[in-house]
């Protein structure tokens, strides 16, 4: 395949940087380093992927043109000092929950070029979506490549208010969460009503599968689809009334949100 991408550094390679490493082998590498003192590391090694322990063992001669950091944020004070010595030519998108683009900055030089990035776990087919926030010191082709190396692995958004990060983060971030235990819970209250587990978990899966694809499908919003289920004194009317109840699921959202934001805020501040 034709690399279409410039040399890479990626710092860690767990979950959400295998995500994006597949994403863009799909658009053709040049050549990746990841460092990931990890266990599991070492699978991700391929053609023109090489896998490290640890900046020390970094090729000297190696000049990435972006860095991804895709370390929990409670590891960034440990590895990002090491990487400030690439930061007047290398374009930094950083996938940390909470950690701020000041935070990057301070460790990395105000020179350095940032996006501050939130992707989600569908990343990893190719579904996911992001919200990405470029530094003023970020030029047109880095912001390019941001999209690119981002768009990867799904839908791409920029925006310009950076405090909109600690929300997305709560929505979209952690958002495949609260989709898997709506069927977690699908399942448990299927169980309940007598129905066999087997057949519960089956029940509970292809039901969220046919609704995602069902909005995927079409433009209908989700009150359209819902509205569709629920016919007029019928059974789901009944569901609905215990669920949309004030202080059932929209109470409880606005709270689940509410605390996911605040926390990515901490997690700017502290860690
Ligand atoms: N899991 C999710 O749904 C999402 C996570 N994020 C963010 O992505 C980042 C990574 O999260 P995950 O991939 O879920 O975590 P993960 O635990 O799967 O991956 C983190 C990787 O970092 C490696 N690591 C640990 N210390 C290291 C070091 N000193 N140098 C290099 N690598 C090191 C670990 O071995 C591991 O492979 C986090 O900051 C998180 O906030 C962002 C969006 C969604
Ligand atoms: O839970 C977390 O902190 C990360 C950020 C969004 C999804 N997972």
């Amino acid at each position: 395949m034709t690399a279409t991408l410039p040399p890479l550094l990626l710092i860690g390679g767990g979950k959400m940087g295998a995500a994006m490493l597949a994403g863009w082998r799909e658009r053709g590498i040049s050549q990746v380093v990841v460092i990931d003192p990890g266990p599991d590391a070492a699978a991700l090694a391929a053609d023109n992927i090489t896998v490290i322990p640890s900046i020390a063992a970094l090729d000297p001669g190696f000049a990435p043109r972006a860095v991804i950091l895709a370390v929990k944020p409670q590891v960034a004070p440990d590895v990002i000092p090491g990487l400030a010595r690439f930061a007047g030519t290398a374009l930094f998108v950083s996938i940390m929950a909470g950690k701020t683009i000041a935070f990057l900055a301070g460790h990395l030089g105000p020179a350095a070029a940032i996006v501050r990035a939130m992707p989600n776990t569908p990343a990893a087919i190719r579904q996911g979506i992001t919200v990405a926030c470029a530094a003023r010191t970020v030029t047109p082709d880095q912001h390019a490549l941001a999209q690119t190396l981002l768009g990867a692995v799904g839908a791409v958004e920029f925006v310009t208010a950076e405090s909109l990060l600690d929300a997305v983060t709560a929505v979209s971030g952690g958002g495949p969460a609260y989709v898997f235990l709506l069927t977690e819970l699908l399942e448990t209250a299927a169980i309940e009503q007598g129905i066999p587990p087997d057949l519960a978990r089956r029940l509970a899966r292809q039901t969220v599968i046919g609704s995602a694809s069902l909005l995927a499908a079409g433009d209908d919003p989700p009150a359209t689809l819902r509205r569709a289920v629920t016919s007029p004194k019928g059974t789901t009317e009944r569901a609905l009334a215990v669920l949309m109840d004030h202080d059932a699921w929209p109470a409880a959202m606005s709270r689940a949100i509410e605390a996911a934001t605040a926390r990515s805020r901490e997690l700017g501040e502290t860690g």
